[in-house]
């Protein structure tokens, strides 16, 4: 099975806008040829059953690329490759190292919505790989279809002739015979010599529970088989391969993969951090001497502090942790401790979105409840005394006077919106200190480009740009450079004390509306006590802003204008629902809700 003449073999990847049925079609391409019976696809069920049960024997927990059997047309058997690619920006390396691996892409376009930001990102990674790419329209079933127009603006926009785009119903199944067909006849094969020595490209890399670190390549030149002894160019470790295979999604072993194929291999490798996506593979014994391009280390560039609500969960906080860094090396954590917040991790992440995600995940697999402070960027600080630094952690600033400059890292964001909103977007845009490069019309919807400091961006623009543009608008970024920047470093006080979990760099003209609005959640949600407590917000030793709790009454409830008992019932309630959740800090108890409130203002 595994000798497919090279000519009958298609590597592709579906890039698309989320939502816009790459799942679907990928499902659909796998059952018309057959990967999944029609039982099995029809109940969904069924489907999450076998893959629960494959996921207990630990056979496939993340089948990476599907390989798929395909009678055409001309009568001959093709082999396809499906490579899924990670759905979002942050992983912009690991898409173009899946896209690396392939051909051609299918560009999957709903045909109701057009183009979106993410539709450009990923068809630019698709051109920079080279790959030939098959417009597919899809949800032509939707009464809003519009495919005509959405023809014509791929054309305008992308610049890709759409003139043979297929058009499909990825939810139906119409028209997707078409791009099996497409797949054949549009898409290159790869090329590839088998009588060169071994040279692979490491796509992707997991931790299985049975299998411990499975391996995702493709084969460029020569070939691999168990049994043989590889190197990892990039780390210089030298592995014998257990296991040589593919998935259908179902695991299939074989005895060797030829140039072209992708497929998997273990290899007794210990740890996923021990493989690097984009690596080059050789044989150990006649090594070639150059390494496939493009091999570099995922960066962190984005970093926050995640503490345990309850300091009894730090233990399970560890762990839980430990495990999402098993198959995601890219996500970093080292331990931290907080005055305010007690024992907890900084953590390094790709992006915003990988930030979320792990955040998430956190909360959701492993039932914990945490409070994550503001996100911060890396800053590259000049001394006067001629050295540099990095800063990811406000709390290491160095004092004022020992800095010559600060420059924080930049990003140019791509947004699609509806025009009705775009008032509100270039705002939005414009009070995080952009500075607008390009407005052009993709139809009925303006594409906006912004060059943004990603510091105005961790704090919560996407949340902002959801709720100014009713949810219609869609944004894509990528880092450009560092710049010098007029940062300064906010502290709270709390009783005349620094909070260091809410330590900030902010930019100078930004300083006082944050300063202002964190001090005032906080005056909100510090209940009263025995004495006042001055809330502060101050750079350096000047103070910017300032609240006070005042001193506790006898009746907590006096203050209540009016006399409404059910308002009474619901402040004492309250009180009494805060304490328990209070974080001693000094002699002032901040109740949990105060940290994550003062950590979302927007200002
Ligand atoms: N009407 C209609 N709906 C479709 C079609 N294809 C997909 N959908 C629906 O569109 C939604 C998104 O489809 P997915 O396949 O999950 O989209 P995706 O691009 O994989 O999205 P992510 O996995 O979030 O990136 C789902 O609710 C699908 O049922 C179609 O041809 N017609």
């Amino acid at each position: 099975m595994t000798t497919v003449p090279i000519d009958n073999i298609r590597n592709f990847s579906i890039v698309a806008h989320i939502d816009h049925g790459k799942s679907t079609l990928a499902d659909r391409l796998i059952q018309i040829t057959g990967g999944m019976s029609d039982r099995e696809m029809a109940g969904k069920e069924q489907v999450l059953d076998s893959m629960d049960i494959e996921r207990e024997r630990g056979i496939t927990i993340k089948a990476q690329t599907v390989r798929l059997k395909y009678h055409a047309k001309d009568g001959k058997d093709y082999i396809f490759n499906l490579m899924d690619t990670p759905g979002h920006v942050d992983f912009a390396y690991e898409v173009s190292r899946s896209l690396a691996a392939c051909e051609g892409s299918l560009l999957v376009v709903d045909a109701s919505q057009g183009v979106e930001a993410q539709t450009l990102a990923n068809v630019y990674h698709a051109l920079d790989a080279n790959h030939e790419i098959v417009p597919v329209l899809n949800k032509v079933d939707l009464p809003a279809a519009e495919p005509e127009k959405i023809k014509q603006q791929i054309e305008d926009v992308i610049g890709l002739d759409a003139s043979d785009a297929v058009m499909i119903s990825a939810k139906t199944g119409l028209g997707v015979p078409d791009v099996l067909e497409a797949i054949v006849t549009r898409l290159p094969p790869p090329k590839g010599d088998r009588e060169a020595t071994l040279k692979a490209l490491l796509v992707d890399s997991w931790y299985d529970v049975y299998l411990g670190v499975v391996v995702l390549v493709r084969i460029v030149d020569g070939v691999l088989k168990k049994g043989q002894r590889i190197r990892m160019m990039g780390t210089g470790a030298a592995y014998d391969v257990e296991r040589v295979g593919f998935f259908t999604p179902k695991m299939v072993n074989v005895e060797e993969l030829g140039p072209g194929e992708v497929g998997f291999i273990t290899a007794a490798i210990k740890e996923v951090a021990d493989t690097r996506v984009g690596d080059t593979i050789t044989d150990d014994k006649k090594p070639i001497t150059e390494m496939l391009p493009g091999f570099k280390p995922a960066i962190p560039v984005v970093f926050c502090g995640l503490f345990p609500v309850d300091a009894d969960d730090f233990e399970t906080l560890r762990a839980a942790m430990g495990k999402l860094r098993l198959n995601d090396a890219s996500f970093s954590f080292e331990m931290e401790t907080s005055a305010a917040l007690g024992f907890g991790f900084r953590c390094g992440f790709l992006g915003l979105l990988h930030l979320e995600i792990i955040q998430e995940r956190l909360s959701r697999e492993f039932d914990l409840n945490l409070i994550a402070t503001a996100p911060s960027v890396i800053y590259h600080m000049k001394l006067t005394d001629g050295s540099e630094m990095e800063i990811h952690n406000p709390v290491d600033m160095p004092d004022v006077v020992k800095i010559a400059e600060i420059q924080e890292p930049w990003i140019e964001a791509t947004i699609l919106t509806p025009d009705e909103y775009l008032g509100s977007v270039l705002k939005l845009c414009q009070d995080r200190r952009g500075n607008q490069k390009e407005l052009t019309y993709v139809g009925a919807r303006a594409m906006v480009k912004y060059d943004l400091p990603l510091n105005e961006v961790v704090f919560d623009f996407y949340d902002r740009l959801k709720s100014v543009s009713k949810g219609y608008a869609s944004f894509d970024y990528h880092l450009t450079d560092y710049k010098p920047a007029d940062l300064v470093k906010m502290q709270i006080l709390v009783n005349a004390e620094p909070v260091d979990a809410l330590s900030m760099l902010v930019h100078r003209t930004r300083a006082e509306g944050r300063g202002r609005a964190m001090v005032e959640k906080m005056k909100e949600l510090i209940p009263p006590h025995m004495f006042q407590i001055p809330i502060q917000a101050a750079i350096g030793g000047k103070v910017i802003a300032r609240e006070t709790v005042r001193a506790l009454r006898k009746d907590v409830t006096a203050k209540c204008y009016g006399g409404d008992i059910t308002r009474k019932r619901k402040l004492l309630e309250k009180q009494k629902e805060g304490k328990k959740k209070m974080r001693q800090f000094g002699k002032v108890d901040i109740p949990q809700e105060a940290f994550i409130a003062a950590l979302k203002v927007d200002s």
